[in-house]
């Protein structure tokens, strides 16, 4: 068994997701921004890659007071649990994600990580260990939903989807497409990695929704 999992992101009319310093900056606007908070408010948990920790140091918290409201009141915490999938358990201590807000947060990890930074990182989340040498992540769905987690919404990055996508754990795939180019040969995309090279392996699409957003627009998919 594996949990609802679907994507939400921001990337230029041009594909990139951030510039080739791999430094956030604001695509969308702020409907946009409500949007998130909105679909982060509604999900079990909130999922990033070590990539996206370690360049934007996100918090991945709720940040709407009547959001935060209407999950207390459901019986939950305030925040989704917040998952960083870190094959070597690199995340930094202090990183937002590990202080700010209440909730549980989970660092899935593989064989890889050592002794070490298991006990620095296990006073701060929960550790899965899944995986030789990256994070098995069909491994750490079932985990997941294991323990209840019926919904999650992944936040990037590119290296993180991509696998996500290679393995066929993907339900849905939302973007919004602002109104910039960033340009950049490596700079990340929605979906990096080694990529597909025979046309069978795509993974297929089928549009579900689109709206304009401010000056950009939202696509959903759905994953054939
Ligand atoms: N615009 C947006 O909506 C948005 C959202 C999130 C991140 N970003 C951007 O994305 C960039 C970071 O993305 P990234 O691709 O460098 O990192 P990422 O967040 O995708 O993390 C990838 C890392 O996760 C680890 N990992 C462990 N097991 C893995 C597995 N099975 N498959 C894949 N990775 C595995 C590896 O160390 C890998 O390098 C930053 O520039 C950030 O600003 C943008
Ligand atoms: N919707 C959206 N528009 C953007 O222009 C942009 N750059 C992002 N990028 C995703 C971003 O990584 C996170 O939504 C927050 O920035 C997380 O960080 P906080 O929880 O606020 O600490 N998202």
């Amino acid at each position: 068994m594996k949990p609802f999992v679907f994507v939400n992101l921001a990337m230029s009319a041009d594909g990139k997701l951030s510039t080739t310093e791999r430094r956030q900056v604001k695509i969308s606007g702020r409907s946009d921004f409500l949007r998130v908070d909105e679909i982060k408010a509604g999900s079990d948990a909130i999922m990033v890659g070590i990539g996206t920790v370690i360049a934007d140091d996100p918090s991945l918290t709720v940040k709407s007071e009547r959001l935060k409201k209407e999950r207390t009141d459901r019986g939950c915490d305030e925040n989704p649990v917040r998952i960083i999938i870190d094959s070597e358990g690199r995340t930094p201590e202090n990183a937002e994600i590990l202080h700010k807000g209440p909730g549980r947060r989970i660092i899935a990890v593989s064989e890889k990580a050592s002794d070490k930074n298991l006990e620095r990182l296990s006073p701060y989340a929960d550790i899965i260990v899944a995986g030789k040498d990256k994070v098995d992540l069909g491994g750490v769905m079932e985990a997941l939903s294991d323990i209840g987690i019926k919904k999650v919404m992944v936040e990037g990055g590119g290296t993180l989807i991509w696998s996500l996508f290679e393995e066929n754990l993907i339900d849905e795939f939302y973007t919004c497409i602002g109104s910039i180019i960033i340009g950049g040969q490596s700079a990340p995309t929605a979906a990096d990695g080694t990529g597909f090279i025979k046309e069978e392996n795509f993974t297929k699409l089928e549009l579900i929704d689109m709206e304009k957003a401010d000056d950009g627009v939202l696509l959903r998919w759905r994953v054939k």
